[in-house]
C-alpha cells in the first residue's frame, strides 16, 4: 500500500528521522511507538506529503508521492486539529468528502456514518468553535474517516477521547484493517495498542528501532519472579546475585524480582540451580509476564 524507502528527515541540523524503511500493507494495523519529540509526527506527516528537508521517499502504487497525493486513499487526522472551527459538526465531515470526490448522492449516507462512528449525533448542527477539546478531537476524526478511505492515518487520535469513544474509534479501525484496509496510528496508550494493533513500529534515536508484528515485539518480554526467601538475605549472597543475576531488583531485605525473557530455556529453576549449595532458603516464588507497557518501558530506558 505504501512503501517508506530510505526515508530521512531533518529540520535543519536535527535528523529527526533517520533512513526509515518499512511498508503499511493491506490488513496492516501498526501502531507507532516513541517518546515525546522522537518522531512519531513528522512520520505521519509525511506519509500525506508533509515534509522538510529530505531523502528517499514513499511509494504509493509504485510511484514515489509527490505533489499528487492520492488523498481520496487516504484518510489523515494530524496532531494538531485542523478544522473550519466556524462551520457546523456536519458541514465540517461534508467539506471532507467534497475534496477526497465522494459522490454527492452519497455524502449524506457517509458523514452520517462518520458522525455516528464519533458519537457526535447530538452535535451535528453545533458550530465546531463551540464543543469541547474532545468533541472537536472527533470531529476531525470523523472528517478523515468518513470517506472510508485505503489508508487510514491517525495521529495521536485517541488523545482527549473518553474511554468508549477510544473503543468504538479503534472498533471501527480494527473492522477496516480487517477488510484489507492498512492503518497506521501514534499513540501513547499502549494498551489500545496491545488490543488492537497487529504491527509496532518503535522509534528509538531517530531510528527504527523495531518494525514487525506485536506477538514478535512481545518474545521480547520478560517474565518477573518474585522470590521471597525464609531469612534477610545476607551480604555472601547479595554479592553473589551482584556478580551472576544479570537482571534482578531487591525489595526489601526478604525477597527480590529477577527478570527472564520469556522463552522455555530460561526457567527460574535454571536460575535457581546455579545457586550455591546452601544459600538462599526460598520460602515462595511467584511470576508474572511483563505486559507491553513495561516491555516499552524496559525498551525506551535501555
Ligand atoms: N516545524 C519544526 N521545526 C523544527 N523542529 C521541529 C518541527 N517539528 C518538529 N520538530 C522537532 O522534531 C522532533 C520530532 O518531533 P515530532 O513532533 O515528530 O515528535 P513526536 O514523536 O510526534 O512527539 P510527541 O510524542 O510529543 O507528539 C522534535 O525534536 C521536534 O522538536
Amino acid at each position: 500500500m505504501l512503501e517508506v524507502k530510505d526515508l530521512s528527515i531533518n529540520y535543519d541540523d536535527n535528523v529527526v528521522l533517520n533512513n526509515f524503511n518499512f511498508c503499511l500493507s493491506p490488513g496492516d494495523f501498526i501502531g507507532v511507538l516513541g517518546s515525546n519529540g522522537s518522531g512519531k509526527s513528522t512520520l505521519l506527516n509525511s506519509l500525506v506529503g508533509v515534509y522538510p528537508n529530505k531523502s528517499g521517499g514513499i511509494i504509493y502504487n509504485q510511484k514515489y508521492l509527490d505533489k499528487n497525493h492520492p488523498f481520496s486513499s487516504i484518510g489523515f487526522s494530524p496532531q494538531s486539529q485542523v478544522m473550519d472551527w466556524y462551520l457546523d459538526v456536519w458541514s465540517n465531515v461534508e467539506l471532507g468528502l467534497r475534496l477526497a470526490n465522494i459522490d454527492k448522492h452519497k455524502i449524506k449516507e457517509y458523514c452520517d456514518f462518520a458522525i455516528d462512528i464519533v458519537s457526535l449525533n447530538s452535535a451535528k448542527k453545533k458550530i465546531v468553535d463551540t464543543l469541547s477539546g474532545g468533541q472537536q478531537q472527533r470531529v476531525q476524526i470523523a472528517r478523515a474517516i468518513a470517506h472510508k478511505p485505503n489508508i487510514y492515518i491517525l495521529d495521536e487520535p485517541t488523545t482527549g477521547l473518553d474511554v468508549e469513544s477510544s473503543e468504538k474509534l479503534l472498533d471501527f479501525l480494527l473492522l477496516e484493517s480487517q477488510n484489507n484496509k492498512g492503518v497506521i496510528i501514534s499513540t501513547h496508550d499502549i494498551s489500545l495498542l496491545e488490543c488492537f494493533c497487529t504491527k509496532i513500529l518503535f522509534i528509538k534515536d531517530n531510528k527504527i528501532e523495531f518494525f514487525g508484528c506485536k506477538e514478535e515485539f512481545m518474545k521480547e518480554q520478560m517474565i518477573r519472579f518474585y522470590i521471597e526467601f525464609e531469612y534477610k538475605i545476607t551480604d555472601a549472597e547479595f554479592s553473589w546475585l551482584k556478580k551472576n543475576i544479570n537482571e534482578y531488583q531487591v525489595i526489601n531485605p526478604f525477597s527480590i524480582e529477577i527478570f527472564t525473557p520469556n522463552t522455555t530455556d530460561h526457567t527460574i529453576f535454571s536460575i535457581i540451580n546455579t545457586f550455591p549449595k546452601d544459600t538462599f532458603n526460598i520460602k515462595n516464588i511467584s511470576s508474572n509476564v511483563i505486559n507491553l507497557r513495561e516491555t516499552y518501558l524496559n525498551k525506551v530506558k535501555h
